[in-house]
């Protein structure tokens, strides 16, 4: 990494980086960084915190467990260790992030948190700000992830609760709330696997179940559900697949319709590919909810002092409030003028092709498809960055180290 400082007084400092600068050290930004490297490209990874995949080593709860079989949550050049569970634990997870980081030689720059980045046009590089520094570089990698920040839904009447209110992102065990009346906002994966956690605690829980759910077995004929849904894509079209998976469903778990849990009219696969929406895979909630442990509750009207009004009606007290309501993408707050992300900060251009934009620039990690997902963007950005590097090393055109940047 070059210095870049001119010789303009209060202007942040300025580093030209050797190679592309990836933001986000998650498993998207390590990803990328290993296939880079294994193409003969250094990179720069800046990260907000003060450790690698942060996500999981710090805003996951204690008892997660990766959803899928470990085959599907692999990153490229480097697998689990064969000594894992098909579903490895949080703990597990987090080691092999750390050994795959190590294996790589990566050391990502922590606590640098890119607060704006923006093509100069001029110059035909990417300067990118964090609180200290400007880094500029050819390219520029997304990796923040489609889970950079918590959604906090407004909730009218939220402010007037007396009893805590926390995301699911600062939750961690069901022991916080032993004997607590919980009410869970949110039915997706987290929602229900916390309150799966609070049963354990002898915690009530009830879940606001505002619109339309997928609850599918995390297994069929002692295979995972997902690996099934994987192989049979291959043979049958995606609309027959969904019925084979809730005929399969229906017959395991029952109809969830009963329980207040109506399915969507689109199937479970397809509207995980067009929307992203998950299906939730069940790990043991849905016998709670079947047995009343776990209470199923409409839309929440209002939150009172002590409760919760809902749609249907009724009327509840509650201790605490978890508000399992999802997350989003951080990109709008610091990417400027870039027309590639949403206004939700998720690229405009549809899977598979929304890795590459314009100019250098980069996602991983934004498909809606997990950590599969993430894998394949990385295989293909490292190869088309690697294409470009040798071309510019072999045409000697830039001179890495001094590389005149005056603004
Ligand atoms: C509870 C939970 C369970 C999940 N389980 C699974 C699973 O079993 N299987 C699966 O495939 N997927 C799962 N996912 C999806 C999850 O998104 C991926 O597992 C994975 O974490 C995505 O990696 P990522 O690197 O893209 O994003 P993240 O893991 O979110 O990493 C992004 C990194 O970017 C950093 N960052 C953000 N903004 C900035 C900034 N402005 N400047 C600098 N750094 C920044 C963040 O601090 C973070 O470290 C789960 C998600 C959640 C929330
Ligand atoms: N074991 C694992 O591997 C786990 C994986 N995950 C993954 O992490 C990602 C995030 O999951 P999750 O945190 O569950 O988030 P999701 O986005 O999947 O779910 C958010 C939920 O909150 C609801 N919601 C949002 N706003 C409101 C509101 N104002 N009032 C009522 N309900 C609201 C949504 O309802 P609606 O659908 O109506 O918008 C939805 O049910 C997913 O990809 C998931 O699969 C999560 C947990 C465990
Ligand atoms: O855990 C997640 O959020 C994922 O995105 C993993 C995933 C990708 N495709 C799916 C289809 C069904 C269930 C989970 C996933």
């Amino acid at each position: 990494m070059g210095s870049c400082k001119d010789d303009h007084e209060n202007q942040q400092d300025c580093l030209w980086v050797n190679g592309p600068i990836i933001v986000g050290a998650g498993p998207s930004g390590l990803a990328v960084s290993a296939c880079l490297k294994e193409n003969g490209v250094p990179s720069v990874i800046l990260e907000r915190s003060d450790c690698i995949s942060s996500l999981w080593q710090q805003r996951t709860y204690d008892c997660l467990k990766l959803h899928l079989p470990k085959q599907f949550c692999e990153l490229p050049l480097f697998g689990f260790p064969e000594n894992f569970p098909k579903y490895p634990t949080k703990r597990q997870f987090i080691s092999y992030m750390e050994s795959y980081a190590r294996h790589f030689s990566i050391e990502p720059k922590f606590k640098k948190e890119v607060k704006r980045a923006e093509f100069d046009h001029g110059r035909g590089v990417w300067r990118v700000q964090t609180q200290d520094f400007e880094y500029v570089s050819k390219w520029l990698v997304v990796a923040t992830g489609e889970n950079a920040d918590p959604n906090i839904p407004e909730i009218s009447g939220i402010e007037s609760f007396e009893g805590p209110v926390v995301h699911t992102s600062v939750y961690k065990s069901g022991a916080e709330f032993k004997q607590q009346r919980v009410l869970v906002v949110g039915c997706g994966n987290s929602g229900m696997e916390v309150s799966l956690d609070l049963c354990r605690y002898n915690a009530s829980p009830n879940i606001v179940v505002r619109s339309t759910i997928h609850i599918l077995p995390r297994e069929m004929f002692g295979l995972s559900t997902f690996g099934i849904a994987m192989a049979l894509l291959k043979w049958i079209p995606l609309r027959l697949l969904d019925k084979f998976l809730l005929l399969v469903a229906n017959f395991t778990l029952g109809n969830t319709d009963r329980l207040g849990l109506w399915r969507p009219k689109t199937g479970p696969i397809e509207l995980k590919n067009a929307t992203g929406k998950t299906p939730v895979l069940d790990v043991g909630v849905l016998s709670l909810i079947k047995s009343g442990k776990v209470k199923v509750m409409e839309g929440v009207k209002e939150i009172t002092r002590n409760g919760a009004k809902f749609m249907d009606g009724q009327e509840r007290e509650f201790d605490s409030i978890i508000l399992a309501t999802g997350y989003k993408s951080n990109v709008p707050s610091w990417l400027k003028a870039s027309d590639f992300f949403t206004g939700e900060g998720m690229p405009k251009t549809p899977f598979p092709n929304g890795w590459k934009g314009e100019n250098g620039l980069y996602t991983v990690g934004f498909t809606r498809r997990g950590l599969l997902g993430t894998a394949s963007d990385a295989i293909k950005i490292s190869r088309d960055i690697g294409d470009q590097w040798r071309t510019i090393k072999n045409n000697k055109k830039i001179c890495f180290s001094h590389f005149p940047l005056n603004r």
